[in-house]
Order: structure tokens, then C-alpha cells, then sequence
């Protein structure tokens, strides 16, 4: 599979006059090919969002790289893009789409962009599962589930190679959540475009992405084929979102609960930015920051 988004060491930094800069990306890699879905997950607050606004153009890169088809897009991200080869799918489908508008005109939108003269917002409607009338109502008559198709559907018709969700479920039903994700899912990959998919429900995660990335405040601290991460999550922090920390000992699991909260990214722990929370931690993690992959971690330093 080629590359289609590369991430690579990427600063992103939030300031707001007379408090201290948040760095809400810190350092981030992460690669996306052609035709695969990524999920990213971590805590709320861990930087995800920050992450997918700068591919998009959204936030600036302070530092690192994104690249989109091998051409450097850094620092404005992809803004000038987005029209053509990126589309975004928001948490909040009763805010991204217009409610003065009809849904077909919307959609239609997007056919525009792509240049595609052939295709109907109707056709756009039943791709993601809706009905074909659905074109001439607006949006206030529908349900979180069936707006957040709209806005797929809408994403689609400019036929993006890159198909980004930012926490595109969380604001919909429990019913609508597996099958709106399993749709992004199944449009992306059938039209060899490339999903990141991010969320907080790891479930979902698992169900539709091929790989997955664990952020921890600010950095990407795992990646890898989702199956096996499942199987067998390397980095503590991987061990306890997924429920399954093992013992310094190797004798039974601890439990999921982490000590403490999420540290402030205003202020960073000194070394790995895990250890304050590690049940695993050793000397080194405390004055030296793992930076290596697939697994940032000291446990798992590559030989
Ligand atoms: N516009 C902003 N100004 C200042 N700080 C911000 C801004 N946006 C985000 N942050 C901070 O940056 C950090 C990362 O936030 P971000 O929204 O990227 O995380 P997230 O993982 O997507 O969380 P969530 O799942 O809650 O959206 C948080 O500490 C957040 O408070």
C-alpha cells in the first residue's frame, strides 16, 4: 500500500494570551497508506483532535512534517487541499451541516468540488444507506445518526483520497455508533481512499481499523496491526486502556484503573510523559523520553 498521509515528528502548539503554551501535539508520527483505515485513540485531552485540525490546516504546525501523496504540505497543513484530495467527518453532525439549506444542495456541494457532472446528491443519499428523497429536506428533520450520514455522504461526493472522522460517533446513539463507523469504513476502503478514524471507543476501533495508533499526551506511544495490538499490547499505557496490565512480576494483570490524571501538556512530566502513571516505571523513564517506535517505551527499546 503507498503513503498517503505522513506525520512525522509533528509540534502543535495551542496559546492563549497570559497562560502558559500548550503543546498539544508533541512530537507525533504517524503514517496513513491508501485503502487502510487507522484508528487513533487515547484520553480525551490527549491531543487527537489537535493533530487532525493541523492535517487539515486547521491548527499550524510549529514543527515537524506532513506530507499528503509525498508533497510536503507543512506548516498550513492541508487547507488548500482539503477541497479536492481530504475530507473531514466532525463529532457534531447538528454544526457541520447548514440548516438553511437542503440536504441535496449540501451534497451537491461537494459533487462540485470533485468536478463530477454524472453523479445526483440522490445517488450520494443511497450510498450511505439513506433514502433518495431525503435530498429536498433539511437537516433539523433527521436524526443525529441519519445527519451524520448526510455529512458523509457530503464528504464523499468530493471524493477524497484521505477521509479523516473526528470522533465522527460519539455524539450519535449507541444503535447508530458501530454502523456509522462501519460505514465510514466500507466507503473509504472500497473507493481506496484512506480512513483515519478517530475515537475513544476502543470496540469500535477494533471492529473497523486495520491498524491503531495509541496517543499519550501529546505522542503517538504505540502503533501497530489492530489484531495485534489486541493480542498483545506492548506499552503500559496500551495494557491499560485495553484492560490488561501485567504485573512487574509476570503473575497476573493489574488492574485498568491508572493512578492519578492526565498530566497538564502546559507541563509535561521530565522523561517518558507515561511514568507518573506507569506501574511498570524504571530510573531510566524518569529523566529520558523513549523516542522510538512501533512502541515508545524503555521496556521496548529497539535492539
Ligand atoms: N484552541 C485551544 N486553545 C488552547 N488549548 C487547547 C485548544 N484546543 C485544545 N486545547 C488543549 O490541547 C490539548 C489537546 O486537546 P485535543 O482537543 O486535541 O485533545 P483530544 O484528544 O482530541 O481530546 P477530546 O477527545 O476531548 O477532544 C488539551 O489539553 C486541550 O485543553
Amino acid at each position: 500500500m503507498s503513503s498517503l498521509l505522513k506525520i512525522d515528528d509533528l509540534v502543535v502548539e495551542h496559546r492563549t494570551p497570559g497562560r502558559p503554551v500548550v503543546r498539544a501535539v508533541a512530537g507525533a508520527s504517524l503514517e496513513v497508506r491508501a485503502g487502510e483505515v487507522v484508528g487513533l485513540v487515547g484520553e480525551s485531552g490527549c491531543g487527537k483532535s489537535t493533530l487532525a485540525r493541523a492535517v487539515v490546516g486547521l491548527n499550524r504546525a510549529a514543527s515537524g512534517s506532513i506530507s499528503f501523496e509525498g508533497t510536503p504540505v507543512t506548516p498550513l497543513g492541508l487547507r488548500r487541499r482539503t477541497m479536492t484530495g481530504v475530507q473531514m467527518v466532525f463529532q457534531d453532525p447538528y454544526a457541520s451541516l447548514n440548516p438553511r439549506r437542503r440536504v441535496g444542495d449540501q451534497i451537491a456541494d461537494g459533487l462540485r468540488v470533485a468536478g463530477d457532472a454524472t453523479s445526483s446528491p440522490a445517488d450520494l443519499l443511497e450510498r450511505v444507506g439513506l433514502p433518495r428523497e431525503f435530498a429536498s429536506r433539511h437537516p433539523h428533520e433527521f436524526s443525529g445518526g441519519q445527519r451524520q450520514r448526510i455529512a458523509i455522504a457530503r464528504a464523499l461526493a468530493a471524493r477524497p483520497r484521505l477521509l479523516i472522522g473526528d470522533e465522527p460517533i460519539s455524539a450519535l446513539d449507541a444503535s447508530a455508533q458501530s454502523q456509522v463507523a462501519t460505514l465510514m469504513r466500507d466507503l473509504a476502503v472500497s473507493s481506496g481512499a484512506g480512513l483515519l478514524f478517530i475515537s475513544h471507543d476502543l470496540s469500535v476501533v477494533r471492529l473497523i481499523a486495520d491498524r491503531i495508533a495509541v496517543m499519550y499526551l501529546g505522542r503517538i506511544v504505540e502503533v501497530g496491526d489492530t489484531a495485534e495490538v489486541w493480542a498483545e499490547p506492548r506499552h503500559p499505557y496500551t495494557q491499560a486502556l485495553l484492560g490488561a496490565i501485567p504485573k512487574p512480576d509476570g503473575m497476573g494483570v493489574l488492574p485498568a484503573e491508572l493512578p492519578g490524571d492526565v498530566p497538564d501538556p502546559a507541563d509535561p512530566p521530565q522523561g517518558c510523559r507515561f511514568h507518573p502513571r506507569c506501574p511498570l516505571v524504571m530510573d531510566v523513564c524518569r529523566v529520558k523520553e523513549p523516542e522510538f517506535g512501533p512502541v515508545a517505551c524503555w521496556l521496548h527499546e529497539p535492539s
